[in-house]
């Protein structure tokens, strides 16, 4: 059995967390915390793999003190730059036990790990892509991770291809071109009835790709954790691992 504490399982994807390791015949829930909750009650000796969904302005703090106490960790909350990720890096590396693992997605869900593995191919093809997209209004950051990483794999499959900017003359904006990652533009909507969901565009002369991902609920996340837990938890992944990709023989 893996041993699974969660952080953060009182919130949306915290408590689907809580009831798909439940559910699972080869896991085990162990502690579950939220803010507030003292974080060192997480040991090795209950736990092998600890899963944070929290928010983006502690989520850091939060893997860094569990690196300390000697827990491999599973991250889905969004918000990471190169500099946190370096962060980790350099935790690991001090760690206390040997061969500790953290592995971060911006998204759990087939879909969206496909469609940004799509995406990359598609774009050494496409003169135009931009990425838009759409969630639940209740979200707090913005453009969303699962974006941010999509829009850096086009911009470094188009750099890898030899193209150039994408073509633009805009001459006034007013911010509705939406944030530019690495030279892609990023629109984020936020629409009651959403959950999450992304939309590629490529265009040509005379043509255009649409690849879109929905996810309706937020089940379609968990089939990803759990893999992410088992995967942690069998020790072949030491170090930092970005991207479900990793697990899916892409
Ligand atoms: N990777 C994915 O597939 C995926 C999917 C959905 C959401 N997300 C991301 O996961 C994160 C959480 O999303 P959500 O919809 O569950 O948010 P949420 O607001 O519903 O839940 C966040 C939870 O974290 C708790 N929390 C806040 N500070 C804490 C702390 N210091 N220690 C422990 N718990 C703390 C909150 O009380 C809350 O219960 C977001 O960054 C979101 O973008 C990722
Ligand atoms: O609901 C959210 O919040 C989601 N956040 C992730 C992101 O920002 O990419 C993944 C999809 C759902």
């Amino acid at each position: 059995m893996i041993k699974v504490s969660i952080v953060g399982a009182k919130g949306r994807m915290g408590s689907h967390v809580v009831e798909a390791v439940k559910a699972a015949q080869d896991t085990s829930l162990a502690l579950t915390l939220d803010a507030g909750d003292d974080l060192t009650r997480i040991t090795p000796e209950n736990t092998d793999v600890v899963v944070e969904f929290t928010v983006p302005s502690v989520s850091l703090d939060n893997v860094l003190a569990l690196v300390a106490q000697g827990v491999n960790v599973v991250v889905g909350t969004t918000g990471w730059t190169d500099e946190k990720l370096d962060q980790v890096r350099d935790a690991l590396a001090k760690a206390p036990r040997e061969n500790q693992s953290v592995f971060i997605a911006p998204n759990f869900a087939i879909s969206a790990v496909l469609a940004d593995y799509f995406a990359k191919v598609a774009a050494p093809y496409f003169e135009s892509a931009e990425v838009i997209e759409l969630h639940h209004p209740n979200k707090v950051d913005a453009p969303s991770g699962t974006a941010i990483h999509t829009a850096r794999a086009i911009a470094e499959a188009r750099q890898d291809a030899g193209l150039g900017a994408v073509p633009d003359n805009t001459q006034t904006d007013g911010g509705s071109r939406g944030q530019v990652v690495d030279g892609i533009h990023v629109h984020a909507v936020r629409l009651r009835g959403l959950n999450a969901h992304e939309e590629v565009l490529f265009g040509n002369a005379g043509e255009q790709l649409t690849i879109r991902a929905d996810s309706f609920d937020r089940i379609s996340f968990m089939p990803g954790v759990l893999l992410a837990v088992r995967k942690i938890a069998s020790g072949t992944y030491p170090g930092l691992t970005v991207g479900l990709d990793h697990f899916l023989n892409l």
